[in-house]
C-alpha cells in the first residue's frame, strides 16, 4: 500500500497492518496511529521509533521468540519471524549448530533476562553465531540498548515490506 492508504486507514485496519511491525507489540501501532497523516514513510518509522524509546526495553525484548529456537520447531512464529529466520538460515542449521544457538541463548537469557535479539535478515547464520557468541559477555546497559536498536531495524525492514514508496527498487 502507499503513504496515502496507510493515512486513510481506520484504527483498526492500521493496527491490523502494522501491528506486528515490532514483534508482538500491536501497542506500539496502536499508539501512533493517532500521529497521522505521516508526511512520508520515514515519519511513521521514527514516529514507530520514538515510542519503542518511551517503552521498558526488557517488556519489547521479551516479546522476541528466540532464533531457532521452540517457536521454530513448534511451527508458532509469527510469519513475520518464520521468513526472517528462514532468510537467516535458522531453519537450516545441522545439529551442532542448532544445539550451540540453544547453548548460547539459554546462557544470554539467564545472564540478561531477555531473549538475543538481532536483525535476522540482514545476518546469515554464521553471523548470527558470532554476534551471539560476542554480545554475550557485554554489560547488561549495552545489550538492552543493542537489542532495542536489533528491534528498529527489524521494524524497519517490516514496515519497507508493507508500504511502498516511490523511491525506485534499485
Ligand atoms: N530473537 C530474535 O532476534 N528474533 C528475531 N529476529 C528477527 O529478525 N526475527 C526474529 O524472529
Amino acid at each position: 500500500m502507499d503513504l496515502a492508504t496507510v493515512n486513510a486507514l481506520s484504527y483498526e485496519d492500521f493496527v491490523d497492518a502494522f501491528g506486528n511491525v515490532v514483534e508482538k507489540c500491536p501497542l506500539v501501532a496502536a499508539a501512533v496511529w493517532s500521529k497521522r497523516p505521516f508526511a512520508t514513510l520515514t515519519a511513521l518509522e521514527a514516529a514507530l521509533g520514538e515510542f519503542i524509546d518511551a517503552l521498558p526495553p526488557s517488556g519489547i525484548l521479551r516479546c522476541h521468540p528466540d532464533l531457532a529456537g521452540r517457536d521454530l520447531r513448534d511451527g508458532t512464529l509469527t510469519r513475520e519471524s518464520s521468513e526472517e529466520q528462514a532468510a537467516a538460515g535458522m531453519d537450516a542449521l545441522g545439529s551442532e549448530e542448532a544445539s550451540r544457538m540453544s547453548r548460547l541463548n539459554e546462557e544470554y537469557k539467564a545472564r540478561f533476562g531477555f531473549p538475543f535479539v538481532i536483525c535476522a535478515r540482514m545476518n546469515d547464520k554464521a553471523a548470527v553465531l558470532r554476534q551471539l557468541s560476542e554480545r554475550r559477555g557485554n554489560v547488561r546497559e549495552v545489550e538492552v540498548t543493542r537489542g532495542i536498536e536489533e528491534v528498529k531495524k527489524i521494524c524497519r525492514l517490516r514496515l519497507h515490506t508493507l508500504v511502498l514508496t516511490d523511491a525506485p527498487k534499485l
